[in-house]
């Protein structure tokens, strides 16, 4: 038997760093939706006992340093599963980009694993295996539009995004999320006002969710790339309603509501990098009632 999931990237509309924890990591407020630029996991039984991953792209590791091996392995110890599984990732999502493409394969990977091996696990028996591999890998096991605190993993739901589109801009650079974090400790850190970001989704307010867009990681990762900055300014000229960075970078993303100006972003900005997508928020990540 196998299963496909679909693994949606997430972008970060609002990200507050509030400081440092016991624990090293960064406790942080944020405001993520998810979008429909998507990896695709498949999970088909293998013989004997082993985890085997396949990915269509060649920098992505394909051993234990793969966070969808990471939640397979975790999966088998804590249900003391016997069984071996074949993991093909067919990898859509700019890797190392503030997309989240590991934690959304290592969620898909959970979701499918559950259904394949017919482990029945709860939302928060999910949560706790998604704990374990990353920050991200929370928000990506229900994704659509979601508060992450904590150190990213614990989860609040909000409604979706009034429509509009997302037009990302990828520059041909990749980013360590760890450094980034490790940087902002030395520097002055803007704080968005993630609570008024709250506000303007749960009111719909498509003006305020644009004017709202903020991103506390987004000096730190500036400084290091300087695209950031020129695709930022090439954006407001062609006419985006809303700009800001991903997660800790170093993609770029627009907002608006009118298609023709998703176009003239699409068209502006393919002349300036290869990687340019245009994808709506995405308002489920699999049938959620499934889980609750
Ligand atoms: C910045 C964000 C925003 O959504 O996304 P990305 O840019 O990675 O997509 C996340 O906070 C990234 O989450 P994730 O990529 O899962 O990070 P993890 O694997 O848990 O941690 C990688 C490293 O980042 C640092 N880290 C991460 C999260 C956090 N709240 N504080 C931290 O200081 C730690 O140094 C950690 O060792
Ligand atoms: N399934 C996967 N897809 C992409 N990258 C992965 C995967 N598993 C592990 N990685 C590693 O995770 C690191 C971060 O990649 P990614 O999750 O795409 O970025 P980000 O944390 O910026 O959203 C990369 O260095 C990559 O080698």
């Amino acid at each position: 038997m196998k299963i496909l999931e679909k693994a949606p990237a997430k972008i970060n509309l609002s990200l507050d760093v509030l400081g440092i924890r016991s624990d090293g990591y960064h406790e942080v407020k944020m405001v993520m939706t998810s979008i429909d630029l998507a990896d695709r996991v498949e999970c088909g039984d293998l013989k004997g006992n082993r985890i085997v991953i396949r990915t269509s792209a060649s920098y992505v590791p394909e051993d234990d340093r793969n966070f969808a091996y990471q939640a397979a392995q975790y999966i088998k110890e804590t249900y003391h599963i016997d069984r071996g599984v074949e993991i093909t990732i067919t990898k859509n999502i700019p890797v190392a980009a503030g997309l989240a493409g590991g934690s959304t394969d290592a969620a898909a990977t959970i979701r499918a694993l559950n259904k394949l091996w017919d482990l029945g696990m709860s939302y928060s028996e999910m949560l706790a295996i998604a704990m374990k591999i990353g920050s991200d890998v929370a928000f990506c096991v229900k994704g659509g539009t979601a508060i992450a605190t904590g150190r990213g993993e614990q989860i609040e739901p909000l409604p979706p995004l009034p429509p509009c589109w997302v037009v990302l801009v990828k520059p041909p650079v990749s980013v360590s999320t760890a450094q980034i974090y490790k940087d902002i400790d030395s520097l002055p850190i803007v704080h968005p006002n993630v609570d008024a970001m709250i506000r303007a989704i749960e009111h719909g307010d498509f003006a305020s969710i644009c004017s709202l867009l903020g991103n506390a990681l987004e000096g730190a990762t500036m400084r290091k790339v300087a695209d950031i900055a020129k695709i930022k300014a090439h954006m407001k000229v062609i006419g985006a309603e809303g700009i800001l960075m991903s997660g800790s970078g170093p993609t770029v993303f627009a907002l608006t509501q009118h298609e023709s100006r998703m176009q003239r972003l699409m068209n502006g900005m393919r002349g300036y990098c290869s990687q340019v997508f245009a994808v709506r928020p995405c308002k489920t990540v699999s049938l959620l009632s499934e889980y609750e």
